[in-house]
């Protein structure tokens, strides 16, 4: 008898507490969101272009808005206001990665930079990244190399100019980019046949485009093993082309290291690991992992911007007309465009902004809250991945007017900048997670740009008119054209 009254006042307690935390539960105010499914939550709602589908609902359930996605509660944040909360205020709740599986099978389990949860670790490797590559010091050593780069693309395009031929401008800007990358970061070129027969472009966009896409193992933990979608099985492929690539450059620099003089990344981190100097546990498959964010955050980001600042002007060409006859007068006909004239070019300046502002290449950007947190008044739960939409932000028509517009003098007396404080304009997101490679990123996009518009001519194929020309895009953690570039160069500078 003794026992059965124990039972039932245990049983008693059990379901006391459990009405008492469901009643906290429920007098907490989550954030506002469209209805759901049962199990699939939110998933249903998301099409091709994901950034698209948020900022529609967000019009709907507001800047602050709460879907879920399978088992995973999601915030996304689709104002500057809001994006000021997350990523200023509360930075030190919201600046963790959540799992994916795109993360566990690419980056060796989020031991790289971009993926890795935050904590020592992380930090750690972002203060070797910031020392040994993105420092001005860094970047300042790098110029002879990019100029070397450029005028090589520039000598191959005339050619191409000469025979009146249609280009792949995406094509030739980001093998230029992974080059310059490659040279960088592992110390020489490496083509495309090195990595694998489709070659560095299709398989970091693949990369970004496998990161982004909704895959039913991150929401549905128990589904992963089963991969219904097919999609971890495409990020093992992958995994393994780029696993073998980073071998063979590991190998090679361990080979070459005693003998070398000058050291590029792959050494420092070598040193690094072989010294037993590391505060943090640093071995090959950290090395590797660092090594593929410096490819795929490196190669594809600067020159998707590109991309789309091309794309804009060829659609605009009184903007075109204005940017090249800026560069004349700042650089003129004579001569190519240097790093050094760059400070001296303010439509450039202005056309660069208003190009990310309208085609935000990271569009939507994952981060995780780390603990409970209240804002505006909205409980944000401990585990919650929180989406920030940058490209609602960047077209807010509240902030911006005719905001779907390429409208370079929009920024003519405007201080704001893409550096991460004016919260409005934030293409290299801001706080603890914002890109380190920023300065660099700049300088490529604004050297590329220039350098393009200064020396050639560039007509649409086929009699194309400027309106015609699409600007379909490819979602994915970067957001590219659906189709590639295409133009007719024509050289403009006096030959010597
Ligand atoms: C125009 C060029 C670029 C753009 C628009 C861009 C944009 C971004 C954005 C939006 C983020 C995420 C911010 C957040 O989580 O809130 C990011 C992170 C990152 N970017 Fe860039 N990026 C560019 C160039 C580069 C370059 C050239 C590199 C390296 C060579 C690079 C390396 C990284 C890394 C490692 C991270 C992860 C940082 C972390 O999680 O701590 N980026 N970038």
């Amino acid at each position: 008898m003794a026992l059965i009254w124990a039972t039932l006042v245990v049983v008693f307690i059990v379901y006391a507490l459990y009405e008492l935390l469901n009643n906290i539960q429920k007098r907490k105010r989550y954030p506002p969101g469209p209805k759901g499914l049962p199990i699939l939550g939110h998933l249903h709602l998301l099409g091709k272009n994901q950034h698209q589908d948020f900022q529609k609902l967000a019009k709907k359930h507001g800047p602050i808005m709460y879907v879920r996605l399978g088992l995973v509660p999601t915030i996304v944040v689709s104002s500057a206001d809001a994006v000021e909360k997350v990523l200023k205020t509360y930075d030190h709740i919201f600046a963790s990665r959540p799992y994916s599986e795109a993360a566990q099978y690419l980056t060796y389990g989020q031991k790289n930079l971009v993926f890795a949860k935050y904590g020592p670790y992380w930090r750690n490797i972002r203060k070797l990244c910031t020392v040994h590559l993105f420092s001005s010091q860094k970047i300042h050593s790098f110029q002879p190399m990019r100029r070397q780069q450029v005028e090589l693309m520039i000598e191959s395009l005339k050619k191409e100019a000469r025979d009146r031929l249609v280009v792949d401008l995406s094509a030739k800007v980001a093998s230029m980019n992974a080059d310059i990358t490659c040279l960088m970061v592992f110390g020489k070129k490496y083509m495309d046949e090195d990595l694998d027969k489709r070659g560095f472009k299709a398989l970091v966009q693949e990369v970004t485009y496998l990161a982004a896409a909704p895959n039913l193992g991150d929401f549905f933990p128990f589904l992963g093993l089963i991969d219904l979608q097919g999609l971890t099985r495409r990020l093992k492929d992958l995994s393994k082309v780029f696993d073998e690539f980073l071998e063979k450059i590991i190998d090679e620099h361990v080979q070459s290291h005693e003998q070398k003089k000058s050291k590029d990344f792959v050494d420092t981190m070598l040193d690094i690991m072989q010294s037993g100097e590391a505060e943090f546990q640093f071995e090959r498959t950290h090395i590797k992992a660092v090594l593929l964010d410096m490819i795929v955050a490196g190669m594809d980001t600067s020159s998707t911007t590109v991309e789309w600042i091309l794309t804009e002007l060829l659609r605009h060409p009184h903007v075109m007309k204005k940017l090249r006859k800026e560069l004349e007068e700042v650089v003129s006909l004579e001569r190519m465009v240097k790093e050094s004239d760059l400070e001296n070019l303010n439509y450039l300046d202005m056309v660069v902004k208003e190009g990310m502002r309208l085609h935000c290449v990271a569009p939507l950007v994952p981060h995780e809250a780390m603990e409970d947190c209240v804002v505006d008044s909205f409980h944000i739960q401990k585990g919650s991945r929180i989406m920030i939409n940058f490209y609602a932000v960047q077209r807010d028509p509240n902030i911006w007017s005719e905001p779907d517009k390429f409208l370079p003098e929009r920024f003519v007396g405007s201080s704001i900048d893409v550096h991460g404080r004016d919260f409005q304009l934030l293409p290299f997101g801001s706080g603890r997670r914002s890109c380190p490679g920023m300065h660099l990123g700049i300088v490529l996009v604004r050297l590329f740009v220039a350098q393009l518009v200064h020396c050639f001519d560039w007509e649409l194929p086929n009699g194309m008119q400027p309106c015609d020309l699409d600007i379909d895009e490819h979602f994915g953690l970067v957001t590219s054209r659906e189709k590639p570039l295409m133009a007719i160069p024509t050289y403009r500078l006096k030959e010597s």
